[in-house]
């Protein structure tokens, strides 16, 4: 890694004293790691749909000074720095935007640098009253650097713990951590998304503006109607026999041997992927045989850090592959559109739809959105039942009382499932499925605990759109805001026994347990861009 993290105080905590040490230490490896990516394979690029760097905060403009500038590309051999083999004899195009010679910071790019900095640091910044570590101050490369170690949302809760419930945590963005913000910022009306989801492929899930994201999240709202979810309940079910089936085989083979290991995190990653009809056998093939699922999982760690740090997208695609894997994932959602699952669904081609057809989507956009039904459902649905079985396994009593109300409902355990039971179940509400409850419609514990995005998703105060009053706190323009779900939902002013797996608080109004905040339950998010898959979830 190029960053020399500086001593940590406490778990993801950085001292300010070496801050300055390290902000210029990265500055100059930035620099280096920079010329070093034009040097190992000059003037190779993909062909990519245009895109631009946003030019809306200074790091963007700094990042400017060190990125390349030949209008005159030289002709030449194009060539996959991700994955040669997998990428050869695909059409690919040279970039104009990335030249051999890179250009190197000269005594301008130098003052800039230093220039935008001490803006940043000093009191005449728009941020300057909010509270935060000086290295988060300074630049989002520090948020990059601690979110490729995974610990992101632990640091988060650290800050707020140090500095209170909002939080500076970029040079233009506040990490706020009161649930009450929540309708302000989610809500209808609230906030549109924030730089996070830049240069990203457009589907719905990426695109900040307000009015084409509705557009765009209608097909989304119909592939999750209460009659579409009917659709997929008889394939969820067919898949829980199923991964049932073969755990039980697994066991089986091992001739009931009890020191038998299963990764439980990625039979749940294989079986979370049911929405999509027969597309993936992976259970089947009792594992990830084919490298279907393989390809995402580096794409989750890099879409993370990157977010951060978006405007270096247009470079990191075009000096290495990435491209490579985005097309491998369209094709394949290219392919699903013609079969009845999820994709079929967002293609908005039901029988009995009378959309006309210069309003139906393209396959790409289908595809786009496909590909993000992949990446956004999977993992999510995947991480959030290892949580809850990680939790049972930590906690007899609730197993043992979850295993008999299971064992009463569905005595044979041969039924389907049948949804009307299930919202009766008191323990797996509890603990993970979804019963109206407290005004809350998905009230459970391993949520609570672990909600898959854990570190909330972005908004922004878009420059010319005046400012937001949140309560006491003026947002100024072009600010980003983030709600913490992580840290509100482990906030002790809004559950009792935060750091404790508890069901019973979700349906027991008995024991000081059973108080909490309903409004400081946000796993799916809130508002327009809520979960989309919510439902299915
Ligand atoms: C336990 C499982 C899941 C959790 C906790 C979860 C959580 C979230 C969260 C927090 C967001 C961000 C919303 C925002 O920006 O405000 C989101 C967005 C989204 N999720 Fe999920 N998700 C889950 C499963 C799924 C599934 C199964 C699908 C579809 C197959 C899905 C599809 C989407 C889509 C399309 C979006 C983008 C929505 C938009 O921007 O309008 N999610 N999810």
């Amino acid at each position: 890694m190029w960053m020399c993290p500086p001593q940590r105080e406490s778990r993801g905590h950085f001292e300010d004293t070496a801050v300055l040490a390290a902000v210029r230490t990265a500055l100059f490896k930035m620099t280096e790691i920079l010329a070093e990516l034009s040097r190992t394979e000059p003037g190779v690029a993909l062909d990519h749909e245009p895109i631009t760097a946003p030019e809306t905060n200074l790091d963007a403009q700094m990042f400017r000074c060190f990125r390349p500038v030949n209008p005159d590309p030289p002709a030449q051999e194009p060539v996959c720095l991700w994955n040669r083999r997998r990428c050869s004899g695909q059409q690919l195009r040279i970039s104009p935007c990335v030249t051999p010679e890179l250009q190197l910071p000269h005594p301008y790019g130098t003052f800039l640098v230093l220039f935008t900095l001490a803006y940043k640091l000093s009191p005449l910044h728009p941020l300057a009253k909010y509270p935060g570590p000086i290295i988060a101050k300074s630049s989002k490369w520090w948020a990059a650097y601690v979110s490729g170690q995974g610990d992101l949302h632990r640091h988060y809760q650290s800050l707020h713990d140090r500095y209170g419930d909002v939080v500076r945590v970029g040079p233009n963005e506040l990490s706020i951590r009161d649930p009450s913000f929540i309708p302000a910022v989610l809500g209808q009306g609230g906030l549109p998304k924030g730089p996070y989801w830049d240069n990203r492929p457009g589907s719905v899930v990426s695109q900040r503006d307000p009015v084409k994201h509705l557009h765009q999240r209608k097909p989304w709202n119909r592939a999750f109607s209460s009659a579409a979810v009917k659709e997929y309940e008889d394939m969820a079910a067919k898949r829980t026999k199923q991964l049932i089936g073969c755990l039980e085989g697994v066991v089986h083979q091992s001739g009931g041997n009890k020191g038998v290991v299963l990764d439980m995190a990625s039979w749940f990653n294989y079986f979370s992927l049911f929405s999509f009809g027969g597309g993936f056998e992976l259970m089947k093939a009792g594992g990830d045989n084919d490298g279907l699922r393989a390809p995402f999982q580096p794409f989750f760690r890099i879409r993370a850090i990157m977010g951060h740090i978006s405007y270096i997208l247009p470079l990191l695609l075009s000096t290495t592959g990435r491209k490579c894997f985005v097309q491998r994932v369209h094709a394949f959602s290219r392919e699903r559109v013609v079969k009845k699952d999820l994709f079929y669904h967002l293609s908005r081609l039901q029988s009995g739809e009378a959309m006309p057809e210069d309003e139906r989507p393209s396959l790409t956009d289908v595809a786009k959105d496909g590909s993000l039904a992949i990446v956004a459902g999977a993992d999510t649905t995947s991480g959030a039942l290892t949580a809850t079985l990680y939790y049972l396994l930590c906690n007899p009593i609730a197993y043992d009382r979850l295993r008999a109300e299971v064992n009463a409902a569905f005595p044979t355990g041969e039924e389907l499932l049948d949804v009307t039971k299930i919202s009766q179940m008191e323990w797996l509400n509890g603990c993970i499925a979804g019963k109206p409850n407290f005004g809350s419609l998905h009230s459970n514990e391993s949520l609570r605990l672990q909600p898959p995005i854990p570190s909330g998703s972005q908004r922004s105060v878009n420059k010319g759109a005046g400012e937001k009053v949140l309560g006491i706190w003026v947002i100024p323009e072009g600010t980003q805001v983030t709600l913490r779900t992580y840290t509100i939902q482990r906030d002790s002013r809004h559950f009792h026994s935060p750091e404790t797996f508890l069901p019973e608080r979700w349906f027991s109004t008995d024991s000081p347990a059973g108080e909490h905040n309903p409004a400081a339950f946000v796993p799916f998010s809130y508002g327009p861009a809520n979960c989309a898959g919510k439902n299915l979830a």
